[in-house]
């Protein structure tokens, strides 16, 4: 066969994938119709579009390129839901953060994306309805939780529908020589994550926290002689070079975001739950708690304890729970604790987060 007669093949099969989106953009019109109508579910179905991807990446078994086929389909589904109603994610900014990453990664680009600082105010922006749903950051694999996002699930009545893990690179980013740098900014988590490396090849410059990786990259393209600390998206965002690659300190360094909105997300099979919970003031408390887990045996995946502000030395406890809430087991488990406890609020039940590429 000639090149041209590879290429009219190609033409082909590109007409026929044209046709069957245009079949399928109608499809889901009609879904949307319906649930408008019948107000079953909501447009956002996280426990579906998982099903669609892992149910065709198992098809493929890697004929097509696996990171290629997931990104097609985010974009396919993000497209076909926006005819539904186009969402609203917010994130925080500014643009080029992780969570703008993720955001994308999750929903795809046909969504409006809205840029909220600091993390502790995208609650405040979905709970109001300036955004359909929020991703914030909610701990790091080499420093820990983030705390402001965590206190904020004791506050707000909104639910967890979703989770992702995604590797971190932090990288040094300037336009200016590493030698001529007298300032770096970055976020706390993110100085956090490198502070060997600062340590050994940029002690004695001055470091300055700011609300974001991508605010930190926005401002060292605007100074001279000054550095950030943030991702290859803030660094392209804001055009910077990376002056030190992969500073940071942990080989495997993951954050986990959470996807925060009105409504948790249906089963699937491989769920998680989170729950609140605070303790009665006496001996073996938590422990009779952690005995209902084994008993019903359900795994623990964290535990985290944290001030109750209602009094002093008194403290509330997160936990994450594999299962879904509506699991046979997890349910009793969840019925008996909540009489153990002096208050329990299940936080969300949503499908386990896959690990996205790094970016
Ligand atoms: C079509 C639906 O609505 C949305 C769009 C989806 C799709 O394009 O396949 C899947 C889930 C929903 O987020 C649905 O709920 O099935």
């Amino acid at each position: 066969m000639k090149l041209e007669d590879y290429r009219n093949l190609l033409d082909q099969i590109d007409d026929q994938i044209l046709t069957l989106l245009q079949e399928r953009a109608a499809i889901v019109k009609r879904v949307g119709e319906f649930k408008s109508r019948t107000g079953v579910e909501r447009i956002y179905a996280p426990h579906r579009e998982r099903e669609i991807l892992s149910r065709l990446e198992a098809q493929n078994r890697g004929q097509f390129p696996s990171d290629g086929l997931h990104t097609i389909y985010t974009e396919i589904i993000s497209a076909c839901r926006a005819l539904e109603r186009p969402l609203s994610i917010a994130f925080l900014g500014p643009a080029g953060s992780f969570g703008h990453a993720v955001s994308s990664h999750l929903f795809g680009k046909s969504v409006k994306f809205v840029a909220v600082t600091p993390q502790p105010d995208i609650f405040t922006t979905v709970e109001s309805g300036r955004a359909d749903y929020g991703v914030v950051a909610i701990e790091n694999s080499t420093h820990g939780t983030v705390r402001d996002v965590l206190e904020m699930f004791q506050y707000t009545n909104l639910q967890i529908c979703g989770e992702c893990f995604l590797p971190i690179k932090q990288h040094l980013l300037s336009k200016s020589p590493l030698a001529q740098i007298k300032k770096i900014y970055s976020h706390p988590q993110a100085f956090a994550q490198c502070r060997q490396w600062l340590g050994q090849n940029m002690s004695g410059v001055q470091q300055i926290e700011v609300s974001s990786t991508s605010e930190a990259a926005k401002l060292a393209a605007s100074e001279p002689n000054t550095a950030a600390v943030a991702g290859q998206l803030a660094g392209e965002t804001y055009g910077l070079s990376v002056v030190g690659e992969s500073i940071m300190d942990g080989p495997n360094n993951t954050t986990r975001f959470l996807v925060i909105g009105s409504h948790s997300a249906a089963r699937t099979g491989r769920d998680r739950t989170s729950i609140l919970f605070a303790v009665k003031d006496k001996v073996g408390a938590l422990w009779e708690v952690l005995q209902v887990l084994k008993n019903y045996k359900v795994n623990m995946s964290k535990i985290e304890s944290l001030p109750s502000h209602t009094k002093a030395w008194e403290y509330v406890f997160f936990v994450d729970l594999e299962g879904h809430a509506e699991d046979g087991n997890v349910r009793k488990a969840l019925t008996e604790i909540n009489e153990l406890c002096v208050m329990m609020k299940i936080l969300g039940t949503y499908p386990i987060g896959e690990q996205s590429e790094g970016f």
